[in-house]
């Protein structure tokens, strides 16, 4: 039986993580295993999904997650050997991929006749202005989905859905445009009932060379941050940076963790789990466009934020 795949497009901080959580969280018997791809050295996606722990977890409802591994390919097929075999696969992308080169991945005849790719998803920030639309990769991964789902609308102003909306129409991308709240997109769109009828293979697009257009910093401590600080250096760092995402302790909250966000110029604070043992107390993954902020700056900025 083959298993069909769910590729999960979108530029950083969209909210694809959003939404393969809340896929797992829901699988409603479904035995799902997401790919999860992390962008920077701290691995930071797996510990933001519900009880993951050293990048490989079980789930009670029989789903189970993973971080890509060098070979999406060679993932793949780990995948399709476990037993009990997963019934659908889901795969986020990094923010900064071009999907195309997945797609051609994946098209490998082997992976195709094994876990076809059924579905291409891309999730789109609604506040996402139609002018960055015109932005290369923004537009690769419009053009290979089949739905885009908008994210972020309770965050974004009363036209925004309607103006990005107009915007996708206009890049004459022929994918369905659905809301997400919260990462919520009714699952029966995702993942095909009847999984005897493998989708046709796909014409991935032109090769572009690969542009290396961001980069990741990251940054730990092995003591607690100070919030008040912490928002002083996130005011200073916020026009470099194009995401962030981290975990740490704070003087204010001692012995807990707090899960950092930073996306599209907004930061999001939210208590997490207890400081697990033998890691750094702080862990923030910075992405910026090259250039744009050195290790030297971030490390003096955040340097500024450590108790004592
Ligand atoms: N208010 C609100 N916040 C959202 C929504 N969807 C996602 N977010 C928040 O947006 C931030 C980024 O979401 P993620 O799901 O981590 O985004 P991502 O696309 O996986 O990020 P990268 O993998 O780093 O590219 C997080 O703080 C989320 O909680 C939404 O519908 N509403």
């Amino acid at each position: 039986m083959p298993v069909p795949i769910l590729l999960v497009t979108g530029f950083l901080g969209a909210g694809k993580t959003t939404i393969v959580n809340h896929l797992l969280a829901n699988a409603e018997g479904r035995r799902i295993a997401a790919v999860v791809n992390d962008f920077g050295a701290i691995n930071i996606d797996a510990e933001l999904i519900v009880g993951a722990s050293d990048g490989v977890v079980s789930l009670a409802n029989g789903c189970i997650c993973c971080t890509l591994e060098s070979d999406l390919l060679r993932t793949l097929s780990t995948l399709l050997r476990r037993d009990p075999k997963p019934e659908y696969i889901v795969i986020e992308t990094s923010g900064v991929a071009d999907p195309s080169d997945i797609v051609r991945n994946l098209m490998d005849p082997v992976i195709l006749r094994e876990a076809p790719l059924e579905t291409v998803l891309c999730v789109m920030d609604a506040g996402t202005p139609p002018s960055a639309l015109d932005d290369a990769l923004q537009r690769s991964q419009l053009r290979v989905a089949d739905i885009v789902a908008l994210s972020k609308l309770d965050l974004a102003d009363e036209g925004a859905g309607v103006r990005i909306r107009e915007a996708i129409r206009a890049q004459r991308v022929p994918a369905v445009v659905v809301d997400a709240k919260h990462g919520e997109i009714p699952s029966a769109l995702l993942f095909p009932a009847n999984v005897d009828r493998a989708p046709a293979p796909r014409e991935p697009g032109p090769k572009r060379p690969a542009e290396d257009r961001f980069e990741t910093l990251s940054w730990t401590s092995e003591r607690p941050l100070s919030l008040p600080r912490l928002q002083q250096a996130i005011g200073k760092l916020a026009p470099k940076l194009a995401r962030a995402k981290g975990l740490f302790e704070t003087i204010e909250q001692p012995g807990r963790q707090m899960v950092f966000q930073f996306a599209a110029g907004r930061a999001t604070l939210a208590p997490g789990e207890a400081l697990p043992a033998g890691v750094p107390r702080a862990r923030i993954v910075f992405i910026a466009e090259l250039g744009v902020l050195s290790k030297a700056e971030l490390d003096g900025i955040m340097e500024a934020c450590v108790a004592g």
